[in-house]
């Protein structure tokens, strides 16, 4: 289980408007009617091809310690209405007092590449308990998910280079510093230097040196030489302070001192100026002393895209710091993951209710099924008790499609016949799998009934997940600029029952 950060109850971390409507449906005793949610975003960060889900490790711990205790409810009791009267009833508080999750919960597993559309997360439950999930769910998902993928730009681009994290001095906030730190390392980083996430989430730990060091002393070279004496198995030092290149010289003396006595000068960091000319500059340098496995940090407002620059120029750095634009996600500071009603129990028992025969559906199972219209075709959410299943061939990914795992015919359908996936751009275009053809399923179970049943991966492993699904991914996907569109599509029947309610709906909004 991951450690926790915070040890007090964070149910109340949530929006207003989930406790009114929680309040609500309590109130009008539809509080336990069964709803379905799908967590998914409509985009992918970065103007990117892909996105890599993180952040379930956290929503097990929130959902695990959920619960609202006394103090919390003194909160609510405190909060008044318009009127200057208690916005709640007592009643009401409670039922909060004596809540227990008992949501079903199936989640994409962390390190899974994901696309646009699809459902990250399902909440299977009581509406009430769905609706107070939706504000924390997205919260933890999100942020995650964008740091992961940051991290896993990172990665593509520094390739087999060390890759460090150094942002939480820039970070938003302490939880943000402390989340982005986990995400980085998930996403590709090899180590943080944020001490208390290396405690708290097993991250390696790394650092070298501030300037501050070699200011506090009368000249660069007692710096260094002071340094090395205290830290000898750890000597990393910062060149830049003054010249940098006389910087290198300095530290090539300390290395000397070092190797007396039986150690290595591991490495130097840039932190200014010109990093490909300095870095080659440098690793002619120590090369001509024979310090060939010194390696060359550098820092400096890094991002994917100078480090590209910087390797297509040539420069000899083996170690890259990145902080600011990594932990802030500094060119898209936002996932816009978004959670959607997609289902509700239909509770007239047997034969089609009203719901279904405006729907024009012809199966009559268990649920009403429910999407939000939008003028912008991006925005209508799709209904249905969502599934993701990911075709693969020898060469890797194929196309995810996402299906409704609980329409008893599009299950037949699916293990017995072709399946038809339909692209959602172009609805002429259609691709057929065969029953046989590799798959796995996306969503796997993570709460039955309030209980986690989930064995959460170690974060090395999930780091590791990360690599093998981006080795599965086409390279076209994978590209910075324009990046190919990983197929993503609706299994036709779910496509058909989303195109008659909007139909129906629109029908409904024109009269
Ligand atoms: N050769 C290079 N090609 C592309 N970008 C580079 C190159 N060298 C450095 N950069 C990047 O250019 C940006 C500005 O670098 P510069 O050294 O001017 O920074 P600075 O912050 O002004 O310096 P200082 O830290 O001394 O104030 C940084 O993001 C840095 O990583
Ligand atoms: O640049 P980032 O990607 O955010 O990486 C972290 C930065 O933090 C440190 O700088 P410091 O706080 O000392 O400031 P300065 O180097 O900009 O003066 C370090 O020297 C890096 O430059
Ligand atoms: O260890 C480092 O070099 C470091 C740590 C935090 C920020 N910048 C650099």
């Amino acid at each position: 289980m991951t450690n926790k950060l915070y040890d007090t109850s964070l149910s109340l971390l949530t929006d207003l408007y989930q406790i009114t409507m929680a309040y609500g449906y309590w109130k009008s005793k539809t509080a336990e009617k069964e709803a379905v949610f799908n967590l998914y975003f409509r985009k992918n960060p970065f103007n990117g091809g892909f996105t890599i889900a993180c952040g379930l490790a956290n929503v097990i711990g929130y959902i695990e310690n959920f619960g609202f205790s006394k103090k919390d409810l003194r909160y609510l009791r405190s909060m008044t209405g318009n009127d200057g009267k208690p916005l709640f009833e007592e009643g009401f508080l409670e039922y909060l007092a004596n809540l227990k999750l008992t949501c079903d919960i199936e989640a994409v597993p962390e390190g899974t590449v994901v696309f646009p559309n699809e459902p990250l997360v399902r909440v299977r439950g009581p509406i009430l308990q769905c609706q107070l999930l939706e504000t924390p769910l997205l919260n933890l998902i999100n942020f995650e998910s964008l740091i992961a993928t940051k991290a896993a730009r990172l990665r593509l681009v520094a390739d087999t280079d060390t890759l460090l994290e150094f942002g939480l001095r820039r970070a938003q906030g302490v939880d943000g510093g402390m989340t982005a730190s986990r995400a980085a390392y998930i996403g590709g980083c090899d180590a943080t230097s944020n001490v208390l996430a290396g405690k708290l989430y097993d991250v390696p730990v790394r650092g070298t040196h501030a300037h501050s060091w070699v200011m506090s002393f009368d000249d660069e070279q007692q710096a260094f030489d002071t340094y090395a004496s205290v830290l000898p198995n750890n000597v990393t030092l910062l060149v830049d302070t003054y010249d940098t290149l006389q910087g290198v010289r300095h530290a090539i003396e300390t290395g000397r001192m070092l190797e007396k006595r039986g150690y290595k000068l591991a490495g130097i960091r840039l932190d200014s100026g010109d990093l490909a000319y300095l870095s080659i500059e440098a690793r002619k340098l120590l090369d001509a002393a024979g310090f060939h496995e010194t390696a060359i940090v550098a820092s400096n407002d890094l991002d994917e895209t100078i480090i590209n620059s910087l390797k297509q120029q040539g420069a000899k750095i083996n170690i890259w710091g990145v902080g600011t634009k990594l932990v802030t996600a500094f060119d898209q500071p936002a996932l816009g993951g978004v959670y959607k009603l997609a289902a509700l129990r239909n509770e007239s028992s047997g034969a089609e209710t009203s719901d279904h025969r405006e729907t024009g559906h012809r199966v009559t199972d268990h649920w009403v099924y429910k999407m939000k219209l939008s003028e912008q075709a991006i925005k209508i959410s799709t209904p249905g008790i969502q599934q993701v299943r990911r075709y693969r061939d020898e060469r890797g990914f194929m196309a995810d499609m996402i299906f409704d795992s609980d329409m008893n015919e599009t299950d037949h359908h699916l293990t017995n016949k072709p399946a038809t996936m339909i692209d959602p751009l172009d609805f002429t275009k259609r691709r057929r799998f065969d029953p046989k053809q590799a798959y796995e399923d996306l969503l796997v179970p993570v709460f039955q009934n309030g209980t986690c049943v989930y064995a959460l991966p170690t974060v090395h492993e999930v780091r590791a997940r990360v690599q093998t699904q981006l080795a599965s991914l086409h390279s076209g996907v994978k590209r910075f600029v324009n990046p190919h569109t990983y197929p993503v599509g609706l299994e036709k029947n779910l496509h058909e029952l989303k195109t008659e309610l909007i139909m129906k709906l629109r029908e409904g909004v024109e009269q």
